[in-house]
């Protein structure tokens, strides 16, 4: 029997690396112990999808390792009981402490690699698509790929909530209940920068993917809030500020109020992962992009995050 009023620790399962995984080139999640145990539970399945050669199989045993193992070390580290924030700086890259910017390996190369191939399928396809955001006119809504729920959700609330929740606890790192989550394009003749900007996100978490490019840097000004009250801050526009290079398969870690943008991209294509986390607790008490109590208007799926109790019904049957 439990006594009354010991003191329990929070734990998670060991599950946490080897069950549904996500493999994104054949829409399949795996329960993963190793070649043969993939081999015997899902070798049909695998066959009917176009897994069929030795290469092909070889090709999926590396894919399948779709995190970098600095970043599942950072989360696993995050969920450990006594986690603390000096810790977790020790398993990323500080690109800026007063920024409060951080850089970590998120996917894998051959994650990367894969995903891009799905993205250039999806873009010769006819299917209807829409646009990432207001700002960019190239890429691909993540719903729209149907790799919303199969790998953004468990990426938010397994791994990136944690760590999260360490780096930026007042912006409702603990509490991210939603995300937007797309893949913005760069390349000649279509759009090739990004101009300054704030993020309709609590936390943002953009992922380079690839392909081979020149340009692009990412650059970082100051917090929207502070700066629209404060005109003479908006030295973030001038482009003097020293920009944050993308490197395929590391991810940026910043504030969706923290003013940024994208340098020209000079040569090749450019595509990254951008991750608009969100937290219902904290933007139902002002919204990020008007800055006041937001006027909520009903919507699709996440929306744009925010939450509205429903007014409970009463069955008027049972009234009489
Ligand atoms: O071009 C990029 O990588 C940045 C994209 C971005 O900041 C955004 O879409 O919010
Ligand atoms: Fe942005």
């Amino acid at each position: 029997m439990a006594t009354a009023g010991a003191p329990r620790r929070f734990c998670r399962c060991a599950c946490f690396c080897s069950e549904n995984l996500y493999v994104a080139r054949y829409g399949l999640h795996v329960r993963f112990r190793g070649e043969q145990q993939l081999r015997r539970d899902y070798g049909p399945i695998l066959r009917s999808r176009g897994c069929v050669s030795p290469k092909d199989f070889q090709q999926l045993v590396e894919e399948d390792e779709a995190l970098a193992p600095e970043f599942l070390a950072a989360a696993e580290y995050s969920t450990s009981p006594g986690a603390e924030f000096e810790g977790l700086l020790q398993r990323l890259e500080t690109v800026s402490g007063e920024k409060r910017i951080y850089r970590v390996p998120v996917f894998t190369a051959a994650f990367c690699h894969a995903l891009l191939e799905e993205l250039e399928h999806f873009e010769q396809s006819d299917m209807p698509k829409g646009r990432p955001n207001t700002m960019n006119n190239y890429g691909v809504l993540l719903h729209e790929l149907g790799l919303d729920e199969p790998l953004v959700t468990p990426l938010r609330e397994r791994f990136l909530q944690p760590l999260m929740a360490l780096l930026y606890p007042d912006c409702g790192g603990g509490w991210l209940d939603s995300h937007r989550a797309f893949v913005v394009k760069y390349a000649p003749g279509q759009d090739r920068e990004l101009g300054c900007h704030y993020d309709n996100a609590e936390l943002t978490l953009n992922v380079a993917l690839g392909k081979a490019f020149t340009g692009g840097a990412l650059y970082f000004g100051g917090l929207f809030q502070v700066s629209v009250c404060d005109p003479g801050g908006r030295a973030w526009g001038s482009r003097k500020c020293p920009g944050v290079e993308h490197v395929v398969g590391q991810g940026i870690l910043h504030r969706g109020g923290q003013l940024h943008g994208a340098r020209p991209l000079g040569t090749g294509e450019r595509w990254n992962l951008v991750v608009w986390l969100r937290a219902s607790a904290v933007r139902n008490r002002l919204c990020p992009m008007c800055c006041r109590k937001p006027d909520l208007v009903d919507d699709e799926g996440f929306g744009d995050g925010f939450t509205r109790e429903e007014p409970t019904t009463v069955d008027v049957c049972t009234l009489t």
